[in-house]
């Protein structure tokens, strides 16, 4: 098991998480750009110092603030990948996978297997004699994912290792990363911010936020139960911050948003529980998400009986296109609301676009029903 608890502030900057993960496993950190990944994974590797906390790998203690242990990163059995592959300009594909394995003074017919089993799993070992200038870019992040797997690491900390790559290029490094890692069975930490890397590579998501972790759990939880706005993004659902004001039965109750700026206009939703959530007393801290296939666009205030109306300016129009090419297409529209400055997604069909006239900087009404919004602590 991996036991990493840490704390640091650099600058402004203030770093707090602690999680476990099971041995073998792939865990992948998610989060948006600034919000502590790679520090993270310098801390792991010994390039950063925290000031608290601790790295226990499988009963090892590598980091302790308290019983002042701190193993160098060179003595760490740590495979590191950073997303630009850093690959050494003057050596060959042969060469850079031996690096580390030299350090360790190695017989040369160790060092050899090891570069060779190494190369082998990435399919690079035709490529032994050539320098990274004339490799492409998959291929040389693939030398740098067998020179961190030659060294045989008990933990791999992968930065992000897909970004540098172009689509095709990623789409095929990606699928032999997923093959190598599931082999290996090696202890692994992924960095990404890209929500498909994330549920490919993931047994277990972790979501860092701001140097906080938010949420940690397998793809069902992120999906279902998302606690930042940023991993409802992700996954594709409208994202609230709320307080409950009181229960209008068992499973529904009226909520009132966070406001990001003042306002005058009312900004309650009612929302229904999600299953297994009981019934929270009236002050509780709640989300709430809505599917944007849920939401129906109006040019006018609608009369009846819609229970949560938002009024606000259509931000964008995006086709979403179809693969057919025909005209019932589907199109997102994304709406600033005034009542909360928060943004809501529509996705509305494209014919419904051009008979209501819709255009940017239009205002709008958006309502949906408590059955489509969902609450949960
Ligand atoms: N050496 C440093 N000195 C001061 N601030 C730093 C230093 N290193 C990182 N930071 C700050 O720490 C925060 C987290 O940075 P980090 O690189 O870990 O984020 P990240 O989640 O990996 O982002 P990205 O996806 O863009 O790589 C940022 O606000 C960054 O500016």
């Amino acid at each position: 098991m991996l036991d990493v608890s840490l704390e640091m502030d650099i600058d402004t900057f203030h770093l707090d998480v602690a999680f476990t993960t099971q041995s073998g496993r792939t865990t992948v950190l998610l989060g948006e750009s600034g919000a502590g990944k790679s520090t993270i994974l310098r801390l792991l590797a010994g390039l950063q110092m925290p000031q608290r906390g601790h790295i226990i790998l499988d009963g090892t203690t590598y980091y302790d603030s308290t019983a002042r242990i701190s193993i160098p990163p060179q003595k760490r059995p740590f495979g590191y990948v950073f997303q630009d592959y850093i690959l050494f300009p003057h050596l060959t594909v042969f060469e850079n996978v031996a690096f580390g394995l030299r350090a360790q003074h190695l017989s040369r017919s160790v060092i050899r297997r090891s570069v060779l089993e190494a190369l082998e799993m990435v399919q690079l070992s035709v490529l032994t004699q050539r320098l990274p200038t004339q490799l492409s870019g998959g291929q040389q992040q693939r030398v740098a994912i067998a020179r961190a797997l030659a060294l045989r690491p008990q933990l791999l900390l992968l930065d992000e290792p897909l970004a540098a790559l172009d689509a095709q290029t990623r789409r095929e490094v990606r699928q032999e990363l997923r093959t190598i890692l599931r082999e290996v069975q090696i202890t692994t930490l992924l960095v990404t911010h890209h929500y498909l890397d994330g549920l490919l590579f993931g047994d277990q998501l972790l979501a860092v936020d701001q140097g906080r972790l938010v949420q940690q759990g397998d793809q069902r939880e992120l999906r279902d139960f998302p606690r930042s706005s940023y991993i409802a993004e992700l996954v594709g659902v409208n994202f609230f911050r709320g307080q409950v004001l009181h229960a209008e039965n068992n499973t529904t109750c009226l909520i009132r948003l966070h406001q990001e700026t003042s306002s005058s206009q009312p900004n309650e939703v009612v929302a229904m529980l999600k299953e297994g959530v009981t019934q929270p007393a009236n002050g509780t801290e709640i989300f709430v998400v809505i599917d944007p296939r849920s939401i129906t666009l109006h040019q006018r205030q609608p009369e009846g009986s819609a229970r949560n109306i938002f009024q606000g300016t259509i931000m964008h129009i995006i086709p979403l296109g179809t693969s057919t090419g025909s005209h019932d297409g589907k199109v997102r529209v994304s709406i600033a609301l005034s009542q909360t400055n928060a943004p809501l997604t529509a996705e509305v069909t494209e014919n419904s676009v051009v008979r209501m006239g819709l255009q940017e900087g239009q205002t709008i009404f958006a309502t949906f029903k408590a059955s489509e919004a969902s609450a949960y602590l």
